[in-house]
């Protein structure tokens, strides 16, 4: 029988092993600027409670460029990246100092982990990214990850952490999700209108259909809502529950209160480095199929061949994850490519046999191998 909320939040309570998020908003007072170290305090004594319980807990903490905003004397959040990175730069040092001092007051020690959407796009820096992970928790740490904004380009990047938070909870195989914001749960429209509800559960994604999801509603967040419901989806892949509340109901929400938005894990979940190719990696090019490859990929699952492709978009090597694409534009997969974008054009529409006659047996492969694909 599926969980109820009451089993979910009680689950995400227990969790042995916890990441919890918290965002911009909750960390910075009025237009963002200066750290809230009553905020950030108040956080650190609820999960250092939990540590003291034998749970190991991660944090995913935003509020680097928000953090910078004020001692570089900005009036606010920079909107261009060169300053965003700027503020990122100053405003990391500070907040790793704040998360330092409160844990230490606990005796806990921190360690700092800054990942970039490249290091989980690539599989060998993604599970680099888990073993030093698993060493910090093992050796008693509490890491505390953002992302590395001084070298992230608009390209590839989070951008926010929702993302981040639930790629890193399927990466350490945690058994809850914790995201913290400055609204109190999931409305059922954004909270600023007159009449929004409280959404207390999400069982699964036809839940969300009476939903309007939202960008965000603070000077400092980025993501808004829409992000973190697809955080809570991804970690609900990996078979993990997310709570999503604001920080002063934290402590209620871990001791299972009927407060904030639990969202279900799916109910089937697929193999690791399925969830990898679908959610960690970002696409560096596009393959557009005719019809019949999309039938072939979605229902026959087969592997995609050059003849099944209209055009590429983008600039990628082999080996590099590329979004497959019906002729309307919907992304149908995403897959590891096994041409570089500059060899595709002149085999289009041909057959492998084709291929291979003229231009040799290396020719007769598949631009994605079905094992390398994963349908969306
Ligand atoms: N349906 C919704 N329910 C709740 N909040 C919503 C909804 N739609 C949009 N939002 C906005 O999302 C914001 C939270 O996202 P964000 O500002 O990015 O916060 P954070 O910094 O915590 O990531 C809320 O303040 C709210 O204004
Ligand atoms: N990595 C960025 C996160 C930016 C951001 O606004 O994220 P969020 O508050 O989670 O929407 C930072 O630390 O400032």
């Amino acid at each position: 029988m599926a969980d109820t909320a009451a089993d979910l939040r009680a689950a995400v309570g227990r969790a042995r092993r916890l990441v919890v998020k918290v965002g911009s908003s909750s960390l910075t007072s009025g237009q963002g600027g200066h750290l809230d170290l009553g905020a950030l305090t108040a956080l650190v004594d609820v999960l250092a409670a939990r540590r003291a319980d034998g749970a190991q807990v991660v944090l995913v903490s935003s509020g680097a460029i928000a953090a910078g905003i004020g001692p570089l004397g900005l009036e606010r959040r920079p909107t261009d990246l060169a300053t965003q990175q700027a503020a990122a730069s100053v405003g990391q040092g500070a907040l790793v100092a704040a998360y330092q001092a409160a844990f230490s007051r606990h005796g806990l020690t921190v360690g700092q982990v800054l990942l970039t959407a490249d290091d989980t796009t690539r599989r060998a820096h993604y599970t680099n990214a888990r073993r030093t992970l698993e060493r910090l928790l093992e050796l008693g740490v509490v890491p505390i990850v953002n992302e590395n904004d001084t070298v992230a380009t608009h390209e590839i990047r989070f951008g926010d952490n929702d993302r981040l938070a639930a790629l890193v909870a399927d990466l350490v195989g945690a058994d809850g999700l914790v995201l913290l914001t400055d609204v109190d749960a999931l409305h059922d429209g954004p909270p600023s209108r007159a009449g929004s509800r409280r959404v207390p559960f999400v069982a699964t994604t036809a839940d969300l259909e009476a939903v309007t999801i939202g960008g965000t509603g603070s000077a400092v967040g980025s993501g808004g809502m829409v992000t973190k419901v697809e955080a809570a989806g991804i970690a609900g892949a990996a078979g993990i529950p997310t709570l999503l509340t604001r920080l002063p109901d934290v402590e209620d929400a871990l001791a299972g209160a009927d407060v904030g938005t639990v969202f279900a894990p799916a109910a089937a979940t697929r193999a690791s480095r399925k969830r990898w190719l679908a959610h960690a990696t970002t696409a560096r090019g596009t393959l557009v199929l005719d019809d019949g490859a999309v039938v072939a990929l979605t229902q026959r699952r087969t592997s995609l061949l050059p003849a099944g492709i209209t055009a590429v978009t983008g600039s990628f090597a082999a080996g590099d994850p590329v979004d497959l694409c019906a002729a309307d534009g919907t992304v149908i997969a995403r897959g590891l490519v096994t041409y570089a974008s500059g060899e595709l054009p002149r085999l289009l529409g041909r057959t492998t046999r084709d291929l291979a006659r003229e231009l040799g047996p290396a020719y007769q492969r598949e631009v994605v191998h079905r094992d390398d694909l994963v349908v969306l």
